[in-house]
């Protein structure tokens, strides 16, 4: 289907240079970004994460038979979106996440759905986006019907899937690709559109904040060309991630969740 924020075209075939894709992957406290993010980097379900980590991790990807260099940012707002410069500007494609056993994490998608789409309008730019029900397996306590999802997402014009991160791996693994091919096109259309780093957050006269409702006042939008920009940092390699989870530690003893898996994080 389309790209979210921008018109959609078809994909070229494959590429031998691997293609370098910036996903962030966005959503209100709880729903499922971390969880998401390990399972398709892992294969598996961890339950608890330190809610206010934020790392970038890296993978090499096939897809579509062309080979992609992915990384994925797991955002960690805190409350309502702060600082958005930080994947605004960084991303080439965005994954908002909400609970399908909450409702306040679905309205807190529909802020994020909105923040992408005033900054589409603000950079004269596409932002694909996919809007992600999580938590499928508890769809026994559903605050928020399938149709629901599937209505704001044609809101916003983006694609929609229920998953759940402790159900199968293909699902998942599935819906980043598809976030993959989805920047692929928008790529495609601007090729010289490259991922950029913001350095720093400063007030500018023409920066236009962001409407109140849905709590997102906090949020300002810089034009490329009027903020500091670096290029991205250096990727290091890493054998070995550890998350340490400050819930995890106040339910059993073990003071850090491992997660062996040969990618790369900054
Ligand atoms: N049953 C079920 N629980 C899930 C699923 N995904 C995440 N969880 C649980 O939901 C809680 C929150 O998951 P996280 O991945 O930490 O959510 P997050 O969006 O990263 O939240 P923050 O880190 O607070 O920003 C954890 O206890 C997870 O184990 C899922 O698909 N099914």
């Amino acid at each position: 289907m389309s790209s979210v924020f921008g018109k959609p075209r078809a994909g070229s075939g494959p590429q031998s240079a691997p293609l370098e894709v910036n996903l962030a992957i966005l959503g209100r406290r709880g729903a499922g970004k971390s969880a998401l993010t390990v399972k398709f980097l892992t294969r598996r379900f961890i339950s608890e994460y330190d809610p206010n980590l934020e790392d970038t991790y890296s993978s090499e990807e096939t897809v579509d038979h062309q080979p992609v260099h992915l990384r994925v940012m797991d955002t960690a707002d805190p409350d309502t979106p702060r600082n958005c410069e930080r994947y605004l500007n960084w991303a080439h494609a965005f994954l908002v996440v909400y609970s399908v056993d909450s409702r306040q994490s679905f309205e807190g998608s529909s802020s994020y759905l909105e923040l992408l789409a005033l900054h589409a309008r603000e950079t004269q730019r596409g932002f694909p986006a996919l809007l992600l029900g999580n938590k499928l397996d508890m769809a026994q306590y559903r605050q928020v019907t399938k149709a629901e999802g599937a209505a704001l997402a044609g809101r916003f014009g983006c694609l929609f899937f229920e998953v759940s991160a402790c159900l199968d791996f293909e699902h998942v693994q599935h819906v980043f690709h598809e976030a993959v091919r989805e920047a692929r096109r928008e790529l495609e259309k601007s090729p010289l559109a490259r991922p950029l780093f913001i350095s720093e957050e400063r007030a500018l006269p023409h920066q236009a904040p962001l409407p109140t409702r849905h709590g997102l006042a906090s949020c300002t939008f810089n034009t490329l060309s009027t903020v500091s920009l670096k290029e991205m940092p250096t990727v290091a390699q890493a054998k070995l991630v550890t998350v340490k989870s400050s819930r995890a530690q106040s339910k059993r003893k073990a003071p850090t969740l491992t997660l062996l898996k040969g990618f790369k994080i900054f």
